[in-house]
């Protein structure tokens, strides 16, 4: 069976691939389904067979390190494309919030960047400053995103954010019971999910930048 994949071009014209290896009438929901939520972004099918665009897909990749990357744009070894978890390194005066997670049970007690899975056709600040709605109460801005990916399990990724704190006081609404800020000094007091430590050292130069050469 012929297989057709999902493509987004941005005003940019830059090319993603947004979903592969799809029958061509699933493949064409996907596409009403985007179409349907009234982005201002074109939205096509094609065969899979069809050479990927080089280019295309090398701007999908340096797109998703910056802040207007929409979400599901790499692919996993399915060949269908990773869902994307956004987590917020939320900062405020200085300070870095983590949230302690409340659930599932191995996750239960660690430390995290509230977050949550982007809904498609988000881009990942969407995603984020609507999770941090959700989750803390507080309306915040993503700023940029830190380096790095996380194959959570299969089909989901992880990327992390940083983003400032614009109005409200966070209370663990949803899927944490503890909230703690941290200096850049205190990073490593909790015990993070393994994925979030290694982010640790730059958020660490972004709370407390070097001074200015004299
Ligand atoms: N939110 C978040 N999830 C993380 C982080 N680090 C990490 O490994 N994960 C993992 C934990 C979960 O297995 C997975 C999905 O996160 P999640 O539990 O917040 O997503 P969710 O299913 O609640 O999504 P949603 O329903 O809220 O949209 O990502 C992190 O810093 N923040």
């Amino acid at each position: 069976m012929d297989t057709f994949r999902v493509m987004r071009q941005d005003d940019n014209g830059n090319r993603f691939r947004v979903a592969e290896g799809l029958a061509r009438d699933e493949a064409e929901r996907v596409v009403a389904e985007f179409e349907a939520r009234g982005h201002k972004q074109l939205y096509w099918t094609e065969p899979t067979a069809r050479p990927t665009d080089a280019a295309g897909a090398t701007a999908g990749r340096s797109a998703a390190a910056g802040a207007a990357a929409t979400t599901a744009a790499t692919t996993g070894a399915s060949g269908t494309a990773n869902r994307i978890v956004v987590g917020g390194a939320l900062i405020h005066g200085g300070r870095v919030l983590a949230a302690r997670r409340s659930a599932p049970a191995e996750l239960a007690g660690r430390w995290e960047f509230p977050g949550g899975k982007a809904e498609p056709g988000e881009t990942e600040p969407q995603a984020l400053e609507r999770e941090l709605l959700e989750e803390l109460g507080v309306r915040a801005r993503a700023l940029q995103r830190l380096p790095g990916a996380w194959l959570v399990r299969p089909g989901l990724e992880l990327r992390l954010w940083a983003a400032e704190l614009i109005s409200g006081e966070p209370r663990p609404l949803e899927d944490h019971d503890e909230l703690r800020w941290l200096g850049p000094g205190e990073l490593a007091d909790v015990d993070w999910i393994d994925h979030d430590r290694a982010v640790l050292p730059d958020l660490a130069r972004l709370l407390d930048p070097p001074p200015p050469a004299a």
